[in-house]
């Protein structure tokens, strides 16, 4: 359970007297996420999310993931919505922390993706690069190939004590990486984190989005590779290529990917697995001492980057030309 910081209940009462959502009907932390302290809060009124921001989310950066919600919101993508207080300010500070509500969407994450699912997943990622369009604030990808290096300075000392040999793979690849990495490509807001649990879907489609928190101005198809990461390998490690074929046709359904995008695939997808390899190592070497949070797996990202370092074409992704 991802909840770092309580909030008590005079706290919240304080929080809530300062907004029109009504009284205060049921509060209680949430058992998902690794990164913010979430509770669901029902009032009178409705039902909302109470986000506090931890340790990677910088507060000035704040307008621009919540100005970004209301972006792609009043585009069609439907994401939590945040909540003005009575002085029309969607940020306020509880516990110490800067927090806001957010509209609750309703939907289920599915744990175990199929190919229809990585279809509809391709498509509403394209949307919301399409819907992205056009969104005058720009945040840079702090967690892009200029990162990672700093990121595993925090951890390299202690890498092989989780796995062997981890320390070395990483060095090489990031030496790769950093000599290799493409510029150049289309540009616009990213998700950048749209793992399965933060896809909410009603029967087979997907009906919204959450946690915009490491959303960025980046190269629109590494989304792509990071959500091939994240949902197109099977538990014993496999790629499965069906669901890579799925998704990429259902995002080039609605945003062709040009020549540079589909060679750049093999190395973003690379990129992309040693970026939720490095966070979640340094996470795992470093919970925090009475945190109620479950880390991430490292060994997993490890795992799929060997077998990015055997691709060399974006067809083994499942990109049919
Ligand atoms: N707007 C929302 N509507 C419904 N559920 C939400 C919403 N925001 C968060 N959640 C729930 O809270 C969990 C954790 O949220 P998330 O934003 O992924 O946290 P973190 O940033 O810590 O990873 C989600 O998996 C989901 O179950
Ligand atoms: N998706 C990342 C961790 C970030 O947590 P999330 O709950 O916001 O997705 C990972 O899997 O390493």
């Amino acid at each position: 359970m991802a909840v770092y910081t309580d909030v008590s209940d005079e706290e919240l009462e304080g929080l809530v007297a300062t907004y029109d959502i009504g009284d205060v009907l049921s509060f209680k932390g949430i058992a998902e996420g690794v990164e913010n302290t979430n509770y669901f809060l029902r009032t009178s009124e409705s039902s909302f999310i109470l986000t506090l921001y931890e340790k990677r989310v910088n507060e000035k950066e704040l307008p621009f993931f919540l100005n970004l919600m209301e972006y792609l919101s009043d585009r069609g993508i439907n994401c939590p919505q945040p909540v003005s207080n009575k002085s029309g300010e969607k940020l306020s500070h509880v516990a110490g922390r800067p927090a806001t509500i957010v509209t609750f969407l309703e939907g289920l994450s599915i744990r175990k993706p199929q190919a229809k699912h990585c279809e509809s997943l391709g498509k509403a990622l394209a949307q919301l690069h399409l819907a992205g369009q056009g969104f005058d604030m720009h945040r840079e990808n702090n967690l892009s190939v200029s990162g990672w290096a700093p990121l595993f300075e925090k951890a390299k000392d202690r890498a092989n004590s989780v796995a062997s040999g981890l320390r070395e793979r990483t060095e090489s690849d990031l030496l790769y990486l950093q000599a290799n990495w493409p510029k150049d490509l289309p540009q616009g807001i990213i998700h950048a984190d749209l793992f399965t649990d933060n896809v909410f879907f009603i029967g087979d489609d997907v009906s919204g989005l959450i946690d915009f928190y490491f959303a960025c101005t980046d190269a629109l198809v590494y989304d792509l590779a990071i959500c091939l990461n994240a949902w197109c390998f099977e538990s014993d490690g496999s790629f499965n290529l069906t669901k890579g074929q799925s998704m990429i046709a259902g995002y080039q359904s609605l945003r062709p990917l040009n020549k540079e995008e589909i060679d750049a695939l093999p190395i973003l997808c690379r990129g992309a697995a040693l970026r939720f390899m490095l966070t979640r190592l340094v996470d795992w070497l470093n919970v925090p001492p009475g945190a109620l949070v479950k880390p991430k797996d490292p060994l997993e990202y490890d795992r799929k980057l060997g077998f990015h370092r055997h691709v060399t074409d974006a067809s083994e992704y499942g990109l049919v030309r």
